[in-house]
């Protein structure tokens, strides 16, 4: 068997805010650090034990890792920083506010936006200074790669090649794998992992700073998943 734990960041400021967010580089709120502390006190409690991490190249996923780390006393061990776990892109929504923008176009497309598989917001407009090939992170990256928006699908697909040529060949060598990312690079992993609908994964949402803890058989195929803290409460 082999052993995977997600957790989507703490709480974000502009998660609190309630604005799109997508590839904007945010803190965490204070919330969110705490949520951290807490889930590395949790895995800690329940004897977790990792042998490498990989997380995105946003800052909220990367201190969500380092709190927990520290909490487990495992900061020494091996991270890498992958652009394909970045959140979904969120195209020119990024830092609207997401109760404002359902009034302005509905509740309906705003959910279409956020949940369905294949439909995309409105993209970046050319040459704004938000595109991804503007900042110094990303400049090793053909351009193409780079996102102006994102449906789901698209997420899944720059997400896989990650898991096959990353997270795969650390679990068949028997590592123990933490991934710490986002609400929709984690929700498109998982529809992945679990084989859920393109319908189904659109009523599929990920806490912040909760680890989801997979159970994998040895083809890697999920035999079990749970949320730590679900654990802890049934004792
Ligand atoms: O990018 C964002 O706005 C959040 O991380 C996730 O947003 P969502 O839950 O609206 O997809």
């Amino acid at each position: 068997m082999h052993q995977l734990v997600l957790v989507r960041h703490g709480e974000s400021a502009w998660n609190k805010e309630n604005l799109f967010t997508g590839w904007t580089d945010v803190e965490l709120s204070e919330r969110g650090e705490e949520e951290s502390r807490d889930a590395g006190r949790l895995m800690k409690e329940h004897g977790f034990v990792f042998d490498v991490a990989f997380t995105s190249l946003l800052k909220r996923a990367v201190k969500t890792l380092w709190i927990m780390l520290e909490q487990m006393d495992q900061m020494w061990i091996p991270e890498h920083k992958e652009w394909r776990l970045n959140e979904r892109h969120y195209g020119a929504l990024q830092g609207l506010n997401k109760a404002q923008t359902a009034e302005k176009y509905g509740d309906e497309q705003v959910k279409l936006w956020r949940r369905s598989y294949e439909v995309r917001p409105p993209a970046l407009p050319e040459g704004d200074p938000r595109h991804p090939s503007f900042d110094p992170r990303y400049r090793s990256l053909h351009k193409e790669l780079l996102p102006d928006t994102e449906c789901l699908k698209d997420t899944v697909e720059r997400v896989l090649p990650f898991w096959e040529q990353q997270a795969v060949p650390a679990l068949r060598q028997g590592e123990r794998i933490l991934i710490v990312a986002h609400g929709n690079s984690l929700r498109g992993l998982i529809k992945y992992l679990d084989q859920v609908s393109d319908d189904g994964i659109v009523g599929l949402e990920i806490p912040t700073g909760s680890p989801l803890v997979y159970q994998l058989d040895h083809d890697l195929k999920p035999i079990r998943h749970y949320y730590l803290k679900d654990l802890a409460q049934d004792g």
